[in-house]
């Protein structure tokens, strides 16, 4: 049985004052209740104040994506070594607004996934659907796809999270129906299991996409659901704390 993660990202948000909602969500997470996990992903700025406010805590911190090279000419941009380096425990991968803004392809969120295991960081790996690939009906097809595609090649069940985030329901209150979210899971359960067999079992799968405090525990309820990957209710400890109670 794969353990509960309840996850934050911040996305482009919070700057050193935010950090005081990391020491209210630090305070609240500890000690940690038995196999329920707490972590925020913050921008790179914020990772190292981020991870020395939460060190004496069971808070875990986390990096919201990373270069899949370990070091060199790349601008900008941050390697899963640096993360770790920091304090990130985990890294997000894949999120459809870096896959839409950066052109990431899932061969590219399955080297960045590589580069978090070498590093030693968790990756959580994002998909989702858009609108029209629901629309018409393709969403298992196009979401266990994208899945098989942005695995990393030898990783143990151990090391990954899969969050299932469709792409319309971030950022708008559009939540999914428990019932698409338990079909969807439970497909991508079954594609993990083509590759790891009953470990696939250990994998927690997120979902993410307007999860709030009001209907953390219907989706948490769902069997395959193993945890949330929290955009906006995750900026402010009482709502963050709240979805991890409902956990
Ligand atoms: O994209 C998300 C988390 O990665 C979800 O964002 P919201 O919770 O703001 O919809």
């Amino acid at each position: 049985m794969a353990r509960t993660l309840i996850a934050g990202n911040w996305k482009m948000n919070g700057l050193r004052s935010s950090l005081v909602e990391i020491v209210a969500i630090a305070g609240g997470v500890t000690p940690a209740r038995e196999n329920v996990e707490a972590l925020i992903c913050v921008p790179a700025t914020l990772l190292m104040q981020a991870a020395d406010q939460a060190r004496e805590s069971d808070l875990k911190i986390g990096g919201e994506t990373c270069h899949a090279n370990e070091s060199g000419a790349h601008t900008g941009d941050v390697s899963a070594e640096m993360l770790a380096d920091a304090g990130a425990s985990y890294v997000i991968v894949g999120h459809s607004e870096r896959r839409a803004d950066h052109g990431e392809t899932s061969e590219v969120v399955a080297a960045q996934a590589a580069a978090a295991l070498r590093a030693g960081i968790t990756p959580i790996i994002c998909v989702g659907e858009t609108a029209a690939e629901r629309d018409s009906g393709k969403a298992i097809e196009v979401v266990t796809s994208m899945l098989r595609e942005s695995l990393p090649t030898g990783a143990g069940a151990d090391s990954l999270v899969i969050a299932y985030e469709p792409v319309w329901a971030i950022g708008t209150g559009n939540v999914a129906t428990v019932e698409a979210v338990d079909e969807m899971h439970n497909a991508l359960r079954e594609s993990l299991s083509d590759v790891f067999g009953a470990d696939a079992d250990l994998i927690p799968i997120l979902y993410g996409g307007s999860m709030k405090p009001g209907n953390a525990a219907d989706l948490l309820a769902v069997k395959n659901v193993n945890g949330g990957l929290i955009g906006g209710a995750s900026l402010k400890a009482a709502d963050f704390l709240a979805i991890y109670a409902a956990a």
